[in-house]
């Protein structure tokens, strides 16, 4: 029977439509994907339905009584819950009182409390301690004690949007283990991601919202990912590489003809590429790097023009590294060069043998004012002043060219940063942090998480661009598919070191994904 039934729903944000005429349906014990390209309306379409915004137009039932919830805490009342991504749940609290807040054991002494809340999460095989606090819980762990929350609850169906993103994939079979048991006990599930492959392990049927409407609606079973992907994408082609060049904001950039704005039609997608053996000359050499709850050390080697991966589970020492390379946690080392340079190592683990510049998408509107405009936050150029209109010109093609480049879904320049949907704001905020950014070697954390397959593409093909300028890139991630898409090679860390780096010009994807996969899916 159809739990939520959606017909001819429709919203728009002043001039920009976004849900034109969107109609499904989502059954008793039934999984539902809902995938789309950046801006494709996703979020809004989940946010209807949990009660957060109201629709401009259309219909929606819940168990065939109509359904038109006031507030996200109204559509609750009537059955329907919703986890994000980047929930903030209260520091304060313990994980187990997290798990059960608002609900009726919210009351209960707290060895009760802990207990039921032991079983619910080794029940999904999650790997957190029911006695942690919040505040000692990686950020997007937030989403997965939400989900968790969502079993003691008693909603019909649960909208999940993005909840994935940044969870390592034993933490992703967790949330999937916390979807079969929502689907096994009746409920429904509206399960929005674009991490594809890990999507369709879980999905019985698959929506992709396009135009402003429900394009394609199909049993998961039989779909691939890459076909799926393409699908989001309005079937678009792949398409040759274009000559690289450098990135920045206030160079004066041609504006590519044959390149329509994303509100005209699809851009071409572009072709993965296939990146030059990175030189031979070393940027950056540590030698037994030793950071705080790990027993090993880390060598590493990162070549000039290389984009070295890392990745590992939880508790791995991967987080740790990543903070040691950039400063902002104390490691020792025996030794640490720089393009053959030496740096000075001291015995003291405070000092911070290195200082790298990092980009991380984890704060809010990505570290963006998000009341400025696109074009003020592409650029820090003062193109506004009025003596200057080379300078002004060539500014605002370099902001058009980015934003055509990275397809971002807006209807202008004007437009303000934090309007912009998440993936959307992702891309900018990395393409400015890169521009900006001058460092010979940095390191990026996730620098595809949410975004669609051409986004990616773009992602790469910027990566590729600052590596061809002799830049250098440690990447952290946690998606095996975005270390396969973007890196040379990749390290799995255990236990603080890495003893075998993965070359992907030597393996397909595919064996590169199940090595990954293989080294970190259990949990430590
Ligand atoms: N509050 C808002 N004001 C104006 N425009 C908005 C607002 N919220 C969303 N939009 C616009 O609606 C469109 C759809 O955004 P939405 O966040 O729903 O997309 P999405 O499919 O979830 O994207 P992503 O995959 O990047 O998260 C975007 O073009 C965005 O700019």
């Amino acid at each position: 029977m159809d739990l939520l039934q959606v017909e001819g729903l429709a919203k728009a944000y002043g001039a920009r439509r976004v849900l034109r005429d969107v109609t499904f349906s989502v059954a008793e014990g039934e999984v539902v994907g809902l995938v789309g390209a950046n801006g494709a309306g996703k979020s809004t379409l989940g946010d209807i339905v949990a009660g957060r915004y109201a629709p401009d137009a259309g219909l929606m039932t819940v168990a065939g009584h109509a359904y038109a919830p006031l507030s996200a805490a109204d559509a609750r009342h009537l059955g329907v819950g919703a986890v994000e991504q980047l929930v903030r749940l209260d520091p304060e609290l313990t994980v187990a009182r997290a798990v059960f807040r608002d609900t009726e054991l919210a009351g209960a002494p707290d060895a009760r409390v802990r207990a039921r809340a032991r079983a619910v999460l080794a029940d999904v095989g999650l790997d957190l301690d029911p006695d942690q606090l919040v505040a000692d819980v990686p950020r997007f762990v937030h989403g997965l004690v939400e989900a968790a929350r969502v079993l003691a609850e008693d909603t019909r169906l649960v909208v999940m949007d993005e909840v994935s993103a940044a969870l390592t994939p034993a933490e992703v079979d967790g949330l999937h283990a916390i979807a079969r048991r929502l689907r096994s006990q009746g409920r429904g599930v509206l399960y929005i991601s674009h991490r594809l492959p890990e999507m369709l392990e879980v999905v019985d049927r698959v929506l992709v919202l396009r135009e402003g409407r429900i394009a394609l609606d199909a049993p998961a079973a039989g779909l691939d990912p890459a076909g799926l992907a393409v699908a989001t994408l309005d079937g678009a082609v792949p398409a040759a590489r274009p000559e690289a060049r450098p990135w920045g904001t206030t160079a004066p950039v041609l504006i590519p003809e044959a390149r329509p704005a994303p509100e005209d039609g699809p851009a071409p997608l572009p072709a993965l590429s296939t990146r030059p053996e990175p030189s031979a000359d070393v940027a950056l050499e540590v030698r037994n790097l030793r950071v705080p709850g790990t027993s090993a050390g880390l060598d590493l080697t990162l070549r000039r023009g290389e984009v070295l991966g890392l990745t590992g589970r939880r508790r791995s020492g991967l987080q740790e590294i990543a903070g040691a390379l950039t400063g902002e946690i104390p490691a020792q080392v025996d030794a640490v060069s720089v393009h053959g340079e030496q740096r000075p190592v001291t015995d003291d683990p405070g000092t911070a043998p290195l200082r790298l510049a990092a980009y991380r998408p984890d704060d809010d509107a990505y570290g963006m004012d998000p009341r400025e405009t696109i074009a003020r936050t592409l650029t820090d150029a003062e193109w506004g002043r009025p003596d200057d209109l080379r300078t002004e010109i060539a500014t605002l093609r370099g902001v058009i060219d980015t934003v055509h480049r990275m397809n971002v879904r807006t209807m202008s320049i004007r437009t303000v940063f934090g309007a912009l949907s998440g993936g959307d704001q992702h891309k900018l905020a990395l393409a400015r942090w890169m521009a900006a950014e001058d460092g010979d070697v940095v390191v990026v954390h996730e620098p595809t998480r949410g975004l669609d397959l051409r986004s990616r593409r773009e992602v790469r093909r910027l990566l590729d661009d600052v590596t061809a300028h002799g830049r250098s890139v440690v990447v952290v991630s946690v998606d095996p598919d975005e270390l396969t898409e973007v890196c040379d090679r990749i390290g799995v860390v255990s236990d603080g070191r890495v003893d075998e780096w993965l070359d992907t010009h030597e393996m397909s994807a595919a064996d590169v994904r199940a090595r990954i996969l293989g080294a970190v899916a259990t949990p430590a």
